[in-house]
């Protein structure tokens, strides 16, 4: 899969994607990022991509013409592509949603603006305008790359065979269960026994009625469509 990212500071994603799951997805050639600054698709010397807003209001926007051009040299290629906008205006972006961008898309470009925003007439050029949560950011980088990271991570090989995005709680349609490692005792603070017990059995009922409690308390909202033996379990929490 291939991520082009369309911003003015390339490099809050180049330092990033250097490491982790997506630093080894990038060795691995299972992904690619191409980051482009779009500075460079100005047409005067300053390389200005922001002027005042029509109609007045504090701040800056962002121009039409730096976007237009670096969209239209990534199209020149004429190779299908998934134009996203990041935005706090856009719909909420999901762990659905990323399967969806997964799956459906072979190349992404993720176009992240500054300022208070960007020119309107963009939207004419993307698929998809897209907000990652009900809070303001300073621009669209951090999106981008939350992006990039949940999609990839659901990318067939990317995590190594000894994990799998199956897993991620948010595919469950429940948050996790807790995890512990060594030392065992820390300062008096135990590891439950149960996990220390090498029963699987009561140790996946353990972990299944933490997880269903730790939902229930801080996203009751994901407890749909449960199984009869979720719904007794919770039933036997409340
Ligand atoms: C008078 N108006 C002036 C504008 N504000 C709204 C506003 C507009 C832009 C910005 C900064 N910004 C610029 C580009 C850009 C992209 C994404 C995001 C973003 N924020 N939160 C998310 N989940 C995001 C995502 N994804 C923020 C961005 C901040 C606040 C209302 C009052």
């Amino acid at each position: 899969m291939k991520f082009e990212v369309l911003t003015i500071f390339p490099e809050i994603i180049e330092c990033y994607i250097k490491h982790g799951v997506l630093g080894k997805a990038l060795n691995k050639g299972i992904v690619e990022v191409k980051v482009y600054n779009l500075r460079d698709f100005t047409s005067d010397k300053h390389k200005k991509v922001d002027d005042y807003p029509y109609g007045g209001g504090a701040g800056m926007v962002m121009q039409i013409e730096p976007f237009y051009n670096a969209i239209m040299h990534l199209k020149a290629d004429e190779k299908p592509r998934k134009l996203v906008l990041l935005s706090p205006q856009g719909r909420k972006f999901t762990q659905k949603l990323a399967q969806k961008f997964m799956e459906e898309s072979k190349a992404m470009v993720l176009i992240c603006g500054r300022y208070e925003g960007i020119d309107e007439r963009v939207k004419a050029f993307v698929d998809e305008e897209v907000s990652i949560g009900d809070y303001v950011l300073s621009g669209g980088e951090l999106a981008a790359l939350v992006i990039i990271d949940s999609v990839v991570r659901l990318i067939p090989g990317a995590l190594g065979d000894e994990l799998s995005a199956v897993e991620d709680s948010f595919m469950k349609g429940f948050l996790d269960y807790p995890h512990y490692t060594r030392p065992e005792d820390f300062k008096g603070m135990k590891v439950p026994e149960v996990l220390l017990s090498g029963d699987h059995k009561k140790i996946a009922l353990w972990r299944k009625r933490q997880a269903l409690k730790n939902t229930l308390k801080n996203r009751p909202d994901l407890l749909k469509n449960l199984s009869p033996e979720d719904m007794r379990i919770l039933k036997e929490l409340c």
